[in-house]
């Protein structure tokens, strides 16, 4: 996969200025975004977030889930350490898209998991590919890393393609009634770790 960098620009925020970079898959016409704060010393482990697009918990305030949380917070985290990354990987709804996300949804409306509910519209119950990801880190020669997360299939990962995931820290935030069942699915059946603070 050929993926091709942007020029960078500043994006101010509330927690700070990040700087933006842009990525484009080439072959799959697909982009990602960095988001860097602060001086990058690739000699020492960075704080880092893996954030997969998620357009109702991130933009529209969704309670479904704890995604718009999670990128306060991560990026809250990395503005107050003084420097960090924060790559929002776009395939959103675990890859299946928006709209397949929205079948998802109605399924879950009546009764079906977040598992389950992938599964009924024939995908897997996490179809991501984060080769992207790994790109991005080489191409910022960011080789060691504190991961902010509660997946740890993104470490094995990351570590299997050489980047070295030297601490888990994990990104509790926003558990509220609507998405309780959500998050319980997401600890039994995805092996997320949601119930031990770091
Ligand atoms: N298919 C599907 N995708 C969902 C659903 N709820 C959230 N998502 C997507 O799930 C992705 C986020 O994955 P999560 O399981 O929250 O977290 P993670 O990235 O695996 O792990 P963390 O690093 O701990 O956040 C985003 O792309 C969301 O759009 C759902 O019910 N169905
Ligand atoms: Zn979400």
């Amino acid at each position: 996969m050929e993926l091709k960098k942007t020029k960078n620009a500043i994006l101010p925020t509330p927690w700070g200025d990040f700087k933006l970079i842009g990525f484009e898959e080439k072959d799959k016409n697909k982009n990602h975004i960095a988001l860097v704060y602060g001086n990058i010393d690739v000699n020492i482990p960075i704080l880092s977030r893996i954030h997969s697009e998620c357009v109702t918990g991130d933009a529209l305030f969704s309670l479904r889930c704890d995604c718009g949380f999670q990128l306060k917070k991560a990026l809250t985290m990395i503005a107050n350490e003084g420097s960090g990354i924060l790559i929002y990987h776009r395939q959103e709804g675990r890859n299946i898209g928006l709209l397949n996300k929205i079948q998802a949804y109605s399924l879950q409306d009546k009764g079906l998991d977040t598992v389950e509910a992938n599964h009924k519209l024939g995908f897997s119950a996490d179809e991501r590919d984060f080769t992207s990801c790994i790109k991005i880190f080489n191409m910022l020669r960011i080789k060691s890393i504190k991961l902010l997360t509660n997946n740890p299939f993104k470490i094995k990962l990351l570590k299997k393609n050489g980047i070295d995931v030297v601490q888990r820290i994990s990104l509790i935030v926003g558990k509220n009634s609507k998405n309780i069942r959500y998050l319980n699915t997401k600890e039994k059946k995805m092996g997320h770790l949601l119930s031990v603070k770091k």
